[in-house]
């Protein structure tokens, strides 16, 4: 007996639909074209990478990986994100290609989530990479291209979070001694688990003042005032990153979406690849980060090829969700004909075609049932001969 077949798909995976394919196809047109215009250039990577480059580089935890074996035994994984494979396509076969590039992208990324957790194990990414620019410059492009593009889709609430990868490690490296406890706390802020990060600080033999210095880190938000609350926790070594983040603050002004921006320097990444500034971007009523980046000066030298970079990611799946229902309508237009008819049928639907309409051309014989059918087109035109020459279908 034949087994039935599997309708299940795996966790994580998800079919898209035609309206919502439709929906997605039109935003992500917006956002290709705003990127194309603000000097970016598009490149696609494989679905497939080699697990001991990409898959290590790109500072997915091991057990989110999708692995699989070659035909060779290697480790493969399935891209679990874009920076690390264009690092390094940017450290081999562009590597002539003189600095700063400016480069782009949108590809679906796969990371393996529990089960309980809900989110897609599949979901696709539009992001830029500034590659080979130290500047505060660069830095302050990526995050003005960030607010542009979500402004362009209509989101114009957003508002992005900038934190620093060095404040938090200057902070804990003053305080905390053991490797667990840096690591736990970590974990709770890329979690955003406050709760179990100021119970995880209370349960350690601190001083009263380290302990006050750890649980300051999470009112660490807000506007430009917040630089001199940080500059008062007193993390040795991160008075140039504030001043870093100053400037940065000076210089998005120039864009003009100075308000759009404030500090949260509780901010932190799962992936551990960022090394300066770290950024989120939001809007209300959505409780899921938008679009996330950072700086990352060291990737590419893991490369070979030395290049400080910074770039984001927007993700198109939690865009939508965002954004009001589309109210996108079916604009295609129906041409139901008899046999006998084609011809004109179809130099009708090609005249229409060159005018830039989606036309569906069916023959009146193929249909399961009109109404049913007609009610998916803006418009039905039909062209049926009366006394109908019964060829056969
Ligand atoms: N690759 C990062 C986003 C990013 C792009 N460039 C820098 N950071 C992510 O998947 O979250």
């Amino acid at each position: 007996m034949t087994k039935p077949l599997m309708f299940e798909k795996p966790v994580g995976m998800r079919d898209t639909l035609p309206p919502l394919y439709d929906a997605k196809h039109n935003i992500r047109s917006v956002l290709m074209n705003s990127i194309v215009q603000w000097g970016y250039s598009f490149l696609q990577t494989p679905a497939l990478e080699y697990y001991d480059t990409v898959g290590v580089t790109s500072s997915i935890a091991d057990h989110q990986l999708f692995k699989l074996l070659d035909a060779e035994g290697q480790t493969l994984v399935l891209r679990p994100d874009v920076t690390a494979p264009i690092a390094r396509v940017v450290s081999s076969i562009m590597k002539k290609e003189p600095f700063p590039l400016r480069l782009a992208y949108d590809s679906p990324v796969y990371r393996s989530l529990q089960k309980e957790g809900g989110r897609p194990a599949e979901f696709e990414q539009m992001g830029v990479e500034l590659i080979g620019d130290k500047t505060s410059s660069a830095d302050a492009e990526i995050v003005a291209l960030m607010i542009a593009l979500l402004e362009e889709i209509g989101l114009r609430d957003c508002k992005i979070a900038i934190g620093h990868v060095g404040f938090v490690d200057a902070l804990f490296t003053d305080i905390l001694s053991k490797e667990e406890d840096v690591d736990l706390l970590l974990r709770y802020l890329y979690e955003k688990n406050y709760v179990g990060y100021t119970h995880h600080v209370k349960n350690l033999s601190l001083s009263a003042q380290n302990e006050q210095r750890l649980l300051a880190l999470l009112e660490l938000k807000g506007g430009k005032e917040t630089l001199k609350k940080a500059q008062a926790i007193g993390a040795q070594n991160s008075s140039p990153l504030l001043a870093e983040i100053d400037h940065l603050f000076d210089v998005l002004n120039m864009y003009g979406v100075q308000e759009k921006v404030s500090f949260d320097f509780s901010l932190r990444s799962h992936m551990s690849y960022y090394t300066g500034i770290i950024f989120e971007g939001y809007t209300a009523n959505y409780g899921f980060p938008l679009c996330r980046g950072g700086r990352y000066d060291h990737l590419l030298q893991t490369f070979g090829r030395v290049a400080k970079a910074i770039g984001f990611a927007l993700s198109i799946d939690d865009v939508m969700e965002a954004l009001p229902p589309s109210g996108i309508q079916n604009k295609q237009e129906c041409i139901i004909y008899s046999p006998s008819l084609r011809r004109e049928a179809y130099e009708k639907a090609q005249a229409l075609r060159r005018n830039g309409c989606a036309v569906v051309l069916q023959d009146v014989r193929g249909i399961d049932e009109m109404d049913h059918f007609t009610r998916r087109f803006s418009s039905v035109t039909y062209m049926l001969d009366t006394h109908q020459e019964g060829e056969s279908c």
